[in-house]
């Protein structure tokens, strides 16, 4: 892992319609790292990977991507500069099948890559869907099945497969444990650790401290739209009473 910074963001303030509920973040996502975002419900975890992938405005403050401040840009540039989003909830079609779900996120991914020049994010060693059949086996044999015939951790694996296919090099992950049974959590976390092998830097975004724990360097602890807390998840392991008092789980 190198320590050059892939994602930088400071001072970030954003919200909805005027009301405000990133206050001045500031959290760096190591190159070739997976950070875990903590928090309780509703602090803004999920705003803030809305902000980053350029779903929702800044108010102020900057996103760069390795120096580049992309902060306020729309979200296919943001997509173009080497972001990939696995959204919170999957995000299916239901009536479409896992192939073609894969083929439209396969076109995607060529207009976002075809579109991005030689050599930058991305472009060295594009996410083919070989590539990410090879990573997620359990969809090559669930191709013919629609969207809603899928297990939760199946929906899970398309998810990820979907925006491997836009050739990210960071790879925004909300909640992927979400309603998952605790030997699926298992399976993400070990797709998350290959992902890592693949060069990928993640921020990772988990109410399941197990999963977050067993794949990230860092822990970064968001409370009221700003972050509290950023360490290692070492550091962060040592003091539970703390961990207690800003996550409010036993
Ligand atoms: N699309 C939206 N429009 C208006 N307000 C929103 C929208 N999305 C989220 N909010 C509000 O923003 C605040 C932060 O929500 P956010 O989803 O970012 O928190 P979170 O930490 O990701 O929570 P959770 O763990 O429950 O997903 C909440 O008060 C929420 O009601």
């Amino acid at each position: 892992m190198s320590e050059a910074p892939f994602l930088q963001v400071s001072g970030l303030r954003s919200g909805y319609e005027g009301s405000t509920v990133l206050h001045g973040v500031d959290l760096t996502v190591p190159e070739g790292s997976v950070v875990a975002l903590l928090g309780r419900n509703g602090v803004g975890k999920s705003t803030l990977i809305s902000t980053i992938m350029g779903l929702v405005k800044p108010y102020a403050g900057s996103v760069l991507l390795e120096g580049t401040d992309v902060a306020g840009h729309r979200v296919d540039a943001i997509a173009r500069a080497g972001v990939g989003l696995v959204p919170q909830g999957r995000r299916m079609f239901a009536p479409l099948t896992v192939a073609e779900h894969l083929r439209l996120a396969e076109d995607q991914g060529r207009r976002i890559t075809g579109r991005r020049a030689a050599g930058s994010a991305g472009a060295e060693r594009p996410w083919t869907l070989a590539r990410v059949l090879d990573l997620l086996p359990r969809l090559g044999e669930r191709q013919r099945n629609r969207g809603d015939q899928l297990s939760g951790g199946e929906q899970q694996m398309l998810a990820i497969a979907r925006a491997l296919l836009t050739n990210p090099r960071l790879l925004l992950l909300d909640e992927p444990s979400d309603g998952l049974a605790p030997s699926v959590v298992r399976q993400v976390g070990e797709v998350v650790q290959d992902l890592l092998t693949e060069g990928l830097s993640i921020l990772l975004v988990e109410q399941d401290l197990r999963l977050a724990f067993s794949v990230a360097d860092r822990v970064a602890v968001m409370d009221k739209g700003r972050i509290v807390l950023d360490t290692t998840v070492t550091d962060f392991r040592s003091d539970a009473a703390r961990a207690r008092a800003l996550l409010g789980v036993g």
